[in-house]
């Protein structure tokens, strides 16, 4: 497993006592809370005798590896070596770092506590690939806790790591968190705009769930929402440049919102420039709005140049099966290269997706046909179909956005939105913004619903607002509402959020 691409945000740590597992199967649990959205399981076992502990984590194993999620074994790091798994969590007064390290080899995570500034300091010194901080809240789980610092105490030590040149190491808060507060903790403990957490971590809140699965689905969408402001935040300081070649229609409107938003747009389509641009450290949006055979050579240079370069690449097929030149242009697009984000609506994903369907032949309107469960199956199996990865957005009155594993549903938004040309584009636009700037942070699902809680919410503020009377009115006062909260959020307000519409769905596996 690449250290560097272990997803924090929804860490599950276990508890094999009566008190909170009750008469649960532990294995179960966390197969059930990893499809919920679990992204790296600990096995936290203080009782279990050695030979018990070993069977146990070989069963978690099992489970973890199938779903491609990292396991760590707490302080005991014999288990660990034995077992195979991808490292430990220690705590300061477990075993040293430096000897769990000459135990593990340099490829193993090791994650290490810290309550004060000083730990975390030291930690980082010594090589941590991770840091746990807290305790958070006083909670029953650990009763032996030395100190409860609270979102602000978490707050100190990431702005302490910022500071001291540590901005990048992935960092977890633990103790008494639950689907209820976790927003509000990331948004309380965020040291804005350098240092943030990536994640929670929690015990008793999908151990103790009757439905972990459910629970677990839970705390992925009050994460994500958590983490909305760390990438506006990280969009305004990086103001990224969004590289659009789009269609004829939206060029002024997408530079506006790309403005407005934070980021630096360059409408460039001409591909010789691509290589060049590409370094900038800003994202490609590849809009087959306006197709011609030009444009299309001039799409897969410039996508094979960002893939080159590393550069995120956002692909909007505008009309996507509307005619049988778009659905061989949208496929030799997709053959030609990697995309960080596919956005389009149910007809658009539905031609990608290349099965033959009603709604392929049923003509260009874009309005929901499909169930939201079918909407969210399509996104998923979308999203797996691209080799790499890509996060499908699955636009409509509720977007489906999934990255293959994970799949939520955003129900923001306002009518207007769908009554002036080029809307869509500039989501897109908005998208790029985005993915460029928290690129470092690996988690283009976060960044994806980012951009779209950011836009619709700024589409519902417009929409309402007394000096907008229709759709024409509603345009500068939607690129001033964008900008609005952008400029709230740089500034710590970020109550808007509140209005957020972010829920995990439930998909069947295939
Ligand atoms: C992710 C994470 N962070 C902190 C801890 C606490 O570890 P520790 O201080 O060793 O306490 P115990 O877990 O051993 O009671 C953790 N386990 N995981
Ligand atoms: C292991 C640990 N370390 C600090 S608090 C804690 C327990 C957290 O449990 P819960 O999530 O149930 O509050």
């Amino acid at each position: 497993m690449d250290k560097s691409k272990v997803d924090y945000s929804v860490y599950l740590v276990t508890d094999s006592t009566p008190a909170i597992l009750g008469t649960k199967d532990l294995v179960r649990v966390v197969e059930a809370a990893v499809r919920g959205g679990v992204s790296i399981v600990q096995y936290r076992d203080k009782h279990s005798d050695r030979q018990t502990a070993v069977q146990t984590a070989r069963k978690l194993l099992e489970v973890t590896r199938r779903f491609g999620v990292p396991l760590l074994v707490n302080d005991r790091v014999d288990v660990a070596v034995e077992v195979g798994c991808e490292g430990v969590h220690i705590g300061q007064d477990d075993m040293a770092y430096e000897e769990a390290r000459k135990l593990l080899g340099p490829d193993k995570i090791i994650g290490v506590t810290a309550s004060s500034v000083d730990e975390a300091l030291a930690a980082c010194k010594a090589g941590a690939d991770y840091l746990g901080l807290g305790t958070v809240y006083a909670t029953p789980t650990k009763k032996d806790t030395k100190s409860i610092i609270g979102p602000s105490g978490i707050r100190s030590i990431l702005q302490a790591l910022s500071s001291a040149g540590h901005a990048s190491i992935p960092t977890v808060c633990i103790g008494g968190i639950n689907a209820r507060n976790a927003t509000a903790v990331l948004l309380e403990s965020s040291a804005a705009p350098q240092k943030s957490l990536d994640g929670i971590a929690v015990v008793s809140a999908l151990v103790a769930a009757d439905d972990p699965a459910a629970a677990a689905r839970d705390l992925l969408a009050k994460v994500v929402t958590g983490r909305v402001p760390d990438v506006l935040r990280a969009v305004a300081e990086a103001t990224p440049l969004s590289h659009n070649m789009t269609n004829l229609v939206v060029q002024n409107f997408a530079a506006n919102v790309a403005l407005a938003v934070g980021a630096s747009p360059i409408m460039a389509n001409y591909a010789e420039e691509a290589a060049d641009l590409a370094k900038l450290g800003g994202a490609l949006v590849i809009n087959m709005g306006t197709v011609t055979p030009d444009g299309l050579k001039n799409h897969i240079q410039a996508i094979q140049a960002y893939n080159a370069a590393g550069g995120p690449v956002v692909l909007d097929p505008v009309g996507a099966g509307a005619t049988s030149i778009r659905r061989s242009a949208v496929q030799t697009l997709l053959s030609s290269g990697k995309f960080t984000i596919i956005k389009g609506n149910e007809r658009e994903i539905h031609t990608i997706s290349n099965t033959s369907s009603a709604i392929v032949q049923r003509g260009v309107d874009s309005s929901s046909t499909l169930s939201i469960p079918q909407r969210a199956a399509l996104a998923k199996s979308v999203s797996r179909s691209t080799g790499g990865g890509a996060v499908v957005v699955l636009t409509g009155k509720t977007d489906i956005v999934s990255d293959g594993v994970r799949t939520l549903r955003i129900d923001n938004g306002h009518e207007y939105l769908g009554r002036v040309t080029g809307t869509g584009c500039t989501l897109g636009t908005t998208l790029s913004a985005m993915v460029a700037a928290f690129r470092g942070k690996k988690s283009p699902l976060v960044a994806a619903v980012a951009g779209l809680v950011m836009f619709e919410i700024a589409a519902e503020r417009a929409g309402v607002r007394d000096d907008v009377r229709g759709p024409g009115t509603f345009v500068p006062a939607f690129l001033d509402e964008l900008s609005a909260l952008r400029e709230e959020t740089v500034r710590g307000d970020v109550k808007w959020l509140a209005g957020a519409k972010v829920e995990a769905v439930e998909v069947e596996e295939e």
